[in-house]
């Protein structure tokens, strides 16, 4: 055992051991080092859908998720058999669960500003639902009708007027009672079985079977991900929410957390996918070998162990010198989740502002933002949380603005609009004005 690496399986370190170059390797996200090899892949499977349609995306959905598909759209009456096998325990919690989402985001309503920039110059902001949206819900490794929520919610809100579901099929062609549930809460009726890259290709490009939308939302693996990000730098493809892949869970602890609390979040995080990364900062090396002891002895009860195991190869227990330095690598890892299970979390919490979501304190596991507290769960990824805003109901909407003058507002801002036309040289803007003074002069 190195003095650095305190023990190869669960990957403990020491920060101040560390040189730059090994601290940055260990924040590093494990998708990000295969990032041309999937580029390659999600490219061919773009262009195949933008050339082929249904049939690509039919092919895929056969290759992948290894079902049969003759249609891509889910036939209601199919729909409603499947809704008629959901349990009242499960229907019940979906309905718990759209209750705090919906007050979460309805409380997120913009309002449209109307104002009087200068006399006879009125100025208005205004919102307007986004046309027509697509929901990706992930289904590859596990269904997650709560992602259906935290989509069609906002979507259903905003009131946008065409609201796409796609989700991968299992081996028999069919979505999971709950996630229709769940989308029939949200009133969404339009919905297609395919998943990955085809299905973000078909949304953004449209198919014979689905009409091209104008933005997509949804979390998804890294294939769903690349794709989504690579339709949007198309101008022919569709805008996107946002980077939302693998999870990732920051905890920061200090000695007095509870290590299985500490220990059951960071698995939480851990068994969604193999690409998942969770990180542990404490000040504390008990609170350390507490939380890795923890892990060993959770692990082995979960039923997807294997997953969470490989998610822990690219994870680390990292000991730091105080909590000061654990707010520093935080701000600039940008986690799609933070944790802070610390005496002061409150407190500590106001320094962490590049997260996705923060959990605070000892009674707030990450898993009840997953599913019910009423934030949403779609939340940027990669480090982009110091960017970009965790998904709410603005993403729904778009902003556009708008201008009224009258002849005299007019005539009191034009000195300001043909001198900076003039500054810039533009003679034929500054005319748009002085033309329009001296035929209501005459
Ligand atoms: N960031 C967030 O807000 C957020 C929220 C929820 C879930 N997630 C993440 O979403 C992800 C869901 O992943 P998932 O895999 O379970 O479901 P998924 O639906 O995202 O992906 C499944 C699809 O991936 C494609 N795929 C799988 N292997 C492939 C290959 N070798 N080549 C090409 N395509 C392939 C298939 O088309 C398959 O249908 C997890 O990583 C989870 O952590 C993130
Ligand atoms: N933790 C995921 C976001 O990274 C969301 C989720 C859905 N279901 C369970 N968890
Ligand atoms: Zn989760």
């Amino acid at each position: 055992m190195s003095a650095t690496e305190l023990c190869l399986t669960q990957r403990c370190f020491n920060w101040a051991a560390l040189d730059a170059n090994e601290r940055e390797a260990l924040l590093q996200r494990p998708t990000q080092s295969v990032s041309s090899e999937l580029k390659a892949t999600v490219d061919a499977i773009i262009a195949a859908v933008r050339s082929e349609g249904d049939t690509a995306v039919v092919r895929y959905t056969q290759q992948f998720d290894c079902a049969d598909l003759t249609t891509l759209r889910y036939p209601s009456e199919r729909i409603a058999a499947q809704l008629a096998k959901l349990d009242a325990r499960t229907k019940a919690a979906i309905d718990t669960a759209y209750g705090t989402i919906r007050k979460f985001h309805a409380a997120q309503q913009p309002q449209n500003i109307r104002l009087e920039t200068a006399p006879g110059i009125e100025c208005e902001l205004r919102y307007t639902p986004m046309n027509a949206v697509g929901l990706y819900i992930p289904g590859g490794t596990a269904v997650l009708p709560s992602t259906a929520l935290m989509l069609g919610v906002p979507a259903q809100l905003a009131g946008c007027p065409r609201v796409v579901l796609v989700s991968p099929p299992n081996q028999q062609g069919e979505l999971a009672p709950a996630l229709l549930y769940a989308a029939q809460k949200c009133g969404i009726t339009e919905i297609y079985r395919c998943g990955g890259a085809q299905a973000i290709a078909a949304l953004a490009y449209g198919t014979e079977s689905i009409a091209k939308v104008n933005k997509i939302f949804g979390p998804g693996n890294s294939f769903v991900t690349a794709a989504k990000q690579a339709v949007s730098q198309d101008p022919a493809g569709a805008a996107i929410d946002m980077p939302a892949g693998p999870s990732e869970l920051m905890v920061i602890a200090d000695s007095g957390a509870n290590p299985a609390y500490v220990a059951a979040d960071l698995l939480s995080q851990a068994e969604h996918g193999a690409d998942s990364q969770v990180l542990l900062l404490t000040d504390s090396d008990t609170q350390l070998a507490a939380v890795q002891q923890q892990l060993a002895q959770q692990l082995a009860q979960l039923s997807r162990a294997s997953t969470a195991a490989q998610a822990l190869a690219n994870s680390a227990l990292i000991q730091v010198r105080d909590l000061a330095e654990a707010v520093s690598i935080s701000q600039s890892y940008a986690p799609e989740h933070l944790s802070v299970q610390t005496a002061n979390a409150e407190q500590l919490a106001e320094q962490l502002t590049n997260v996705g979501s923060l959990f605070i304190g000892a009674f707030t596991p990450e898993s009840g933002g997953d599913y019910a507290t009423g934030t949403n769960h779609v939340l940027p990824t990669y480090g982009f949380a110091d960017t970009v805003s965790s998904l709410g109901l603005l993403d729904f909407y778009r902003r556009y603005t708008s201008q009224k003058a009258t002849r005299e507002g007019l005539a009191g801002l034009a000195d300001a609009i043909v001198a900076l036309a003039e500054a810039e040289g533009l003679d034929a803007h500054a005319r748009a004005v002085t033309v329009r003074l001296q035929e209501s002069d005459s």
